[in-house]
């Protein structure tokens, strides 16, 4: 069985990370193997760079630069191989979240994010460039306004959860861009949990990704 590299995307307190147990029960129920991961992260050095990524402060290409070495990483270790198994990958975040917060959200030029995607994505199978990409990308949107009023109280933010709504509108903005992509999915996050897991379970069966 060929592997299916499956992303969640969104601004923070979308949602996604509510549905990744319950997308993994799934497709175990199906009788795949599911390894699950996120990014920043999924192997120890990817951890450690996350820890740092979502702590100081730095200037945006240091950040993108450690994002996407965090990545290459993730890719060469996790990734890559589990997807050679044949396995779901479900991970929480990938290179559409460094487009929409580095680059729409903090300003950054959008061709170094692509030659830096092209450097740490290059000959990792996938489509035509061999580029690895993710095979389906599941985008819950919701207004920045809901997402802030979901996390406060949540958790102790971030470096990104702190920023204004003013970032989390570009960082939306990104996202809607990248979402023009035919992988891209778009869940309307802006209702109950019951009803965002039925547009999951839905997109699935659709596509024929889950029998
Ligand atoms: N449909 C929903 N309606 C109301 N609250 C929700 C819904 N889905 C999730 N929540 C709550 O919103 C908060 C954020 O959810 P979650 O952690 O899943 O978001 P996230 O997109 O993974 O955020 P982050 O990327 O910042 O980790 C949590 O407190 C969660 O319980
Ligand atoms: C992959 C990636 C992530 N980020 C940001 C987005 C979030 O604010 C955090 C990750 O936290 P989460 O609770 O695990 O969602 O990191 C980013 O800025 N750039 C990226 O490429």
């Amino acid at each position: 069985m060929s592997g299916l590299f499956l992303t969640l995307e969104g601004i923070d307190g979308a949602g996604k990370s509510s549905h990744i147990d319950a997308l993994e029960a799934l497709f175990r129920a199906a009788g795949r193997a599911v390894t699950r991961t996120r990014e920043p992260g999924g192997t120890p050095l990817a951890e450690t760079l996350r820890g740092l990524i979502l702590s100081q402060p730095m200037d945006a290409l240091t950040e993108s630069l450690l994002v996407f070495a965090a990545r290459r990483d993730h890719i060469v270790q996790v990734i890559a191989p589990a997807l050679a198994r044949g396995d779901v990958v479900l991970c929480d975040r990938f290179t559409d979240a460094t487009f929409a917060y580095q680059g729409a959200g903090r300003g950054f030029d959008a061709e170094v994010l692509s030659t830096l995607e092209r450097w740490a994505q290059a000959g990792q199978g996938g489509n035509g460039d061999g580029l690895l990409q993710p095979d389906i990308t599941l985008w819950f949107d919701l207004k920045p306004e809901i997402a802030a009023e979901r996390l406060a109280g949540a958790r102790l933010p971030d470096k990104f959860e702190a920023q204004p709504v003013e970032f989390f509108r570009r960082v939306a903005a990104g996202y809607a861009e990248r979402a023009a992509a035919t992988r891209f999915v778009r869940i309307d996050a802006d209702c109950p949990r019951e009803q965002v897991w039925q547009q999951v379970e839905s997109t699935l069966r659709e596509r024929g990704l889950i029998t």
